[in-house]
């Protein structure tokens, strides 16, 4: 009998599979393609962020075994670039964004997640985010992107053309491990601008 999988179950088994591979990675493994991955973060950073005028940087802290991309963020605050990091709302699904100036203004939230804490300036006005590191499980090369099932990022991606705001840079970071041949997508799923990996940095086809 073919058994024929809906979307549902093979996001779900994806996410299972991918999980597992990640972290197979030993720390030296880690380490050295994480070093590779962070570098050309900021080499994007430094590309988009020429003056204090070109608005923050969105990111988030990694949990599990994602890519450890928090560099990136000491690397904004060094250089005056402001940061915002996303607080999960889990009965509406959605993200209140807050302003981070160190590694102090985060707790652990929901999934042990390392998030602002509420006290902390809110960001309201999106049309200043300039980039969003978006986190992921699974990524292919059309820029389709896996993430845990909670439809945060994709209902936060929204927001931006409802308020009739340009969608900022979305750059994922990831190891080769997670580039599959291809991501199940459904109608939701909003696809990334730049891919970064240890080895391979994609652009979109409309990013020149
Ligand atoms: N670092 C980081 N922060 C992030 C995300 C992320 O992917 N990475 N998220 C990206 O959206 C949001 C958190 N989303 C999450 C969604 C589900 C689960 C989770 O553990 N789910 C259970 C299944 C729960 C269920 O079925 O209801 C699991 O995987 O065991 C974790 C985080 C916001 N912050
Ligand atoms: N823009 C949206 N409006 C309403 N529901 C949405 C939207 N985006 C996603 N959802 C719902 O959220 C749930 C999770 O979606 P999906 O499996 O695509 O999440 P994901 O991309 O893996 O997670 P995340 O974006 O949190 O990383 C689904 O039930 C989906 O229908």
């Amino acid at each position: 009998m073919k058994l024929i999988m809906n979307m549902y179950q093979r996001k779900i088994e994806m996410r299972e599979q991918i999980e597992l591979k990640r972290s197979s990675l030993n720390q030296e493994e880690r380490q050295a393609r994480e070093e590779q991955i962070v570098n050309q973060l900021i080499g994007l950073c430094k590309e988009h962020f020429k003056s204090s005028s070109d608005g923050c940087l969105m990111t988030y802290m990694p949990f599990r075994t994602e890519v450890d991309i928090a560099p990136v963020m000491e690397w904004c605050w060094s250089r005056g670039i402001r940061v915002v990091a996303p607080r999960t709302v889990k009965q509406t699904r959605q993200m209140i964004l807050h302003e981070v100036t160190s590694y102090n203004d985060f707790s652990s939230g929901g999934w042990g997640i390392r998030e602002p804490i509420t006290s902390l300036p809110v960001l309201t006005d999106l049309s200043t985010i300039r980039m969003i590191l978006v986190p992921g499980l699974a990524f292919d090369t059309k820029m389709a992107r896996l993430g845990y099932g909670g439809g945060y990022y994709d209902r936060f991606f929204k927001l931006f053309a409802e308020q009739g705001i340009a969608q900022p840079l979305l750059v994922a970071a990831s190891f080769d491990l997670q580039v599959v041949p291809e991501v199940p997508v459904s109608w939701n799923d909003v696809n990334m601008d730049i891919l970064v990996t240890e080895s391979l940095q994609l652009k979109a086809s409309h990013i020149q």
